[in-house]
């Protein structure tokens, strides 16, 4: 009797799961410091679909960081790259997408999603937010010497849209594994799918 590890993942009830997204992909959104590039990574590896960072591909697309996005090129140029890389990693099939906690801002890119994914709120109070944000200086919004004061500004024009998603889910300070879960049990009871339990050891 081994207990389950990573090795023996993807999870029971993963495959029925991907069947029914029907080539849709399970889009990650929420706050800075909510967990979506940490836990959307682990849900990739779970579900067996293939994770992809939304950020990371504007990084890539751009060959700059987003605080040199930022710097040279103003927000207003992020957002223009940032919808256009959502509708074409939507496009290209079923994958665990991590949004930029701004994305699902923008109207066009809501619809993409509604169209061509599940929708998952990652919920996070804003204690936990800061005390996470706080370990990386790599997002500009939050660079302005009142990280606190912009993430309670941001929260209370960002929280009624994201509100919106498909499913939500607290990301509390709990290991990774167990947020992970808690999104693989609430995509699978909104797919329909009774096998999304926790493979049994052994
Ligand atoms: N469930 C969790 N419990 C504790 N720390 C977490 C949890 N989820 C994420 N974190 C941590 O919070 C920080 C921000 O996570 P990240 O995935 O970059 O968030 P986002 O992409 O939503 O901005 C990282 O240091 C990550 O390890
Ligand atoms: O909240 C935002 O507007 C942003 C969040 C960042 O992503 P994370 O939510 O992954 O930190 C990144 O897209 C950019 O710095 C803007
Ligand atoms: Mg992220």
């Amino acid at each position: 009797m081994t207990p389950p590890t990573h090795e023996t993942l993807p999870r029971e009830g993963a495959a029925e799961i991907v069947e029914r997204l029907g080539g849709r992909s399970v889009v990650l959104v929420g706050m800075p410091g909510a967990g979506k590039t940490t836990v959307g990574r682990r849900l990739g590896q779970v579900l067996g679909l293939p994770f992809v960072d939304a950020d990371h591909e504007i990084e890539r697309a751009a060959a700059m960081t987003i605080p040199e996005i930022f710097a040279l090129h103003g927000e207003a140029a992020f957002r223009d790259g940032e919808k256009r890389v959502i509708a074409r990693l939507l496009a290209e099939g079923p994958r665990v997408i991590a949004t930029g906690g701004g994305a699902f801002m923008a109207p066009e890119t809501r619809d993409a999603i509604a169209r061509n994914g599940l929708s998952v709120w990652l919920k996070a109070e804003v204690e936990t937010l800061l005390s996470r944000v706080k370990r990386r200086s790599n997002r500009p919004l939050l660079a302005n010497g009142d990280p606190e004061g912009t993430l309670r500004a941001l929260l209370a024009v960002r929280e009624p849209v994201f509100a919106q998603a498909d499913i939500t889910v607290r990301s509390l300070d709990i290991p990774h594994d167990v947020v992970v879960n808690a999104i693989v049990d609430a995509v699978g009871a909104r797919l329909g799918v009774d096998a999304a339990r926790p493979a049994a050891a052994g």
